[in-house]
């Protein structure tokens, strides 16, 4: 039965969207099932003491009321004859005195059970729920980590953030209102045009009965109507609640430029003018949410009273007329829940399609199924004709950022990346880890393509070092063993001591188990680069990658880490991108980038001889 109510779900929920097909439903199903069948066993225990309850209170103090009380008050004629019989057997002939005793304490027991029943009903869904909210959270998330830069480029952070947490809570919620309305409604309205037909098929008023019968399926129409317009909503509600998270992040991230600028107001404009699209959208919701009801009332009771007109005319009694226009009643009651699921269930599937986009991502570099081995030592990266386009710029006709490139670094050389801003020089970098493929030509290592090789086992191999290093909230030990996970206290601090960082890490109060704050807020630029560093000395990677800062530290500061570079690049593949000429001192080689071409390979000095572009950078960052 199980299996069989979540097939139904999903069907539902697959039928509602003009999006999917009918042939969407089983790979849906497979999507969905591996992340609900963990919360499946409490679903169904909760359902099950849900039926408990209802058995308990619907059927059980009835029962009692109507079987037993009856004896207590001397109306022995219209108790149970069984009751009766039971307690005559049970106490003797004077039996009501015990029955009494038995019933006072029977009822307590009773409610005991029904109360247990109700609080393992509401405990077990609810615990699906949260069950099936951490394994949905925690998919999305490690998907999330598993996907390649290029999908965090075309998503804003706060946008995903809603979805994790927003998007996946609205799933969540969904569960208590298909367990509450999906199993019960349904059979409420089977046993109600149960009765009915039974009656029609007995009473020779079959007519009117079925006449009424027939507006039950009309109170589908509204249904259909009024939730393809939620459905349209409720997707630009849960965009908008994206969006307004992204207001939110960036907001949050960025107070000195909002302070500096006096931003105040404009962000708060910003996320004024998304709240209200967010009031006015969900409002929207809310009306159609609210029209269904009525609508299907309306419904009804036009049925009730054609049921009426051709009831009265074929001379029908009022007992009979009643309990039929009850049992209608009580058949109209079921669709109008379960227009509500129905509705619930569209204002939702914008929250299931927006979390799908995430776990159906498709892995643009994916890893190849058979690696091949890394070289044993050190070798060769070359670059072999290599365009590349950014995938979110592929379609307005941009210019390549790269564009023909071909070049070879050879092991342990220092290569500095030189060229106007936007040349091409970070992402040349970029694609060294493999963070993009080249849309032509390919990047080798050793001779292998790097398609081709473990994408871990290749990253293991290089120690990147970005410009604005990523500090986490945690202590600066931990900060730097990101560098080697496994790296024990002494070889942090050895790292610490090799960047120029142990100084002014042991002078701080808490020295290594200081906390550095958010994004590393408690720091100086420079100490934060020094940190980096450190990471780079623990990891210990033959090929590094350093995209200097561009921000000027002081020439104190600079000094320390330049002098930490030194020591760093020593006998490791190293590509600098420059940034300030002072750094190209450490290489021997420069390559020269303009409009993702390399206009210029070689020593610094010829360079300077030769080739005007490079001349003239050198000149601008000359003092004087
Ligand atoms: N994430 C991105 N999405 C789309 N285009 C990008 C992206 N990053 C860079 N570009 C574009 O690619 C080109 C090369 O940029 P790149 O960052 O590689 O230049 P750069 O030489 O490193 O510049 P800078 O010295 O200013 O850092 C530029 O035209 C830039 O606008």
């Amino acid at each position: 039965m199980g299996t069989h109510e979540q097939r139904t779900r999903e069907g539902t929920l697959m039928a509602a969207g003009p999006r999917w097909g009918l042939a969407d439903t089983d790979s849906r199903l497979r999507r969905w099932w591996p992340l609900v069948r963990p919360s499946w066993p409490y679903l169904v225990a909760g359902l099950l003491a849900g039926v408990g309850f209802a058995a308990l209170s619907g059927v059980g103090l009835p029962v009692m009321l109507k079987t037993v009380l009856p004896i207590f008050f001397g109306r022995e004629q219209e108790a149970s004859p069984w009751v009766v019989a039971a307690g005559r057997r049970l106490f003797g002939e004077h039996y009501q005195d015990r029955l009494l005793l038995l019933a006072c304490w029977g009822m307590p027991v009773v409610f005991l059970l029904r109360g247990l029943c109700a609080f393992l009903n509401r405990y077990w869904i609810n615990l699906a729920g949260f069950v099936f909210l951490e394994n949905l959270r925690r998919a999305a998330f490690e998907k999330l980590q598993s996907l390649p830069l290029a999908f965090y480029q075309q998503h804003r952070t706060g946008d995903l953030t809603s979805r994790l947490v927003n998007d996946a809570e609205q799933l969540r919620s969904l569960i208590l209102l298909v367990s509450n309305d999906a199993i019960k409604q349904p059979l409420l309205l089977v046993a109600a045009l149960g009765y009915l037909v039974w009656v029609s098929a007995t009473e020779r008023s079959a007519l009117f009965t079925l006449v009424a019968m027939v507006t039950i399926p009309l109170c589908v129409v509204p249904l259909r109507l009024m939730t393809r317009r939620l459905l349209r909503r409720a997707r630009a509600v849960a965009r908008q609640s994206g969006e307004l998270a992204a207001v939110v992040t960036e907001a949050l991230q960025s107070p000195v430029e909002i302070q500096s600028y006096n931003l105040q107001e404009l962000q708060c404009r910003r996320f004024a003018a998304r709240l209200h699209e967010i009031l006015r959208l969900s409002l929207k919701t809310v009306k159609y949410e609210a029209m269904l009801g009525p609508s299907v009332e309306f419904i009804a009771t036009c049925g009730l009273m054609v049921a009426l007109y051709l009831g009265v005319r074929s001379g029908i009694d009022f007992a009979t007329f009643s309990s039929l226009a009850l049992a209608l009643y009580l058949a109209y009651d079921p669709v109008k829940k379960l227009s509500g699921l129905q509705a619930a269930l569209k204002s939702r599937q914008a929250s299931l399609e927006r979390l799908e986009e995430i776990l159906t991502a498709r892995d643009t570099m994916p890893n190849p199924v058979t690696p091949r081995p890394l070289p044993p030592g050190n070798a060769p990266i070359r670059f072999e004709q290599v365009r590349f386009l950014y995938p979110n710029r592929s379609e307005s006709g941009a210019a390549p950022a790269l564009n023909g490139i071909t070049v070879c670094i050879e092991p342990g050389e220092t290569v500095a990346l030189v060229g106007p801003s936007g040349a091409g020089k970070s992402t040349f970098a970029l694609l060294i880890p493999r963070f993009f493929d080249p849309t032509e030509g390919r990047v080798t290592y050793g001779g292998t393509d790097l398609r081709e090789l473990d994408k871990r086992a290749w990253r293991d191999r290089i120690a990147f070092v970005p410009q604005m290093p990523m500090l986490f909230n945690t202590t600066i030990a931990e900060n730097i063993r990101l560098g080697r996970p496994d790296a024990d206290d002494a070889a942090v601090r050895e790292a610490a001591r090799r960047a120029g960082a142990a100084e002014f890490i042991e002078a701080l109060p808490r020295g290594y188990e200081t906390v550095v704050g958010e994004q590393g807020t408690a720091l100086s630029g420079g100490q934060r680069q020094r940190i980096a560093i450190a990471r780079a000395f623990l990891k210990d990677a033959p090929i590094l990658i350093l995209d200097e800062a561009t921000s000027a530290l002081d020439s104190e500061s600079e000094a320390r880490v330049q002098a930490a570079l030194r020591e760093l690049i020593r006998g490791r593949t190293t590509i600098l991108i420059a940034h300030r000429f002072s750094s190209i001192s450490l290489a021997r080689r420069v390559l020269v980038f303009e409009e993702g071409r390399i206009t210029g390979d070689g020593p610094p000095e010829v360079l300077a001889e030769t080739h005007p572009v490079y001349r003239r950078l050198l000149e601008l960052q000359r003092p004087g």
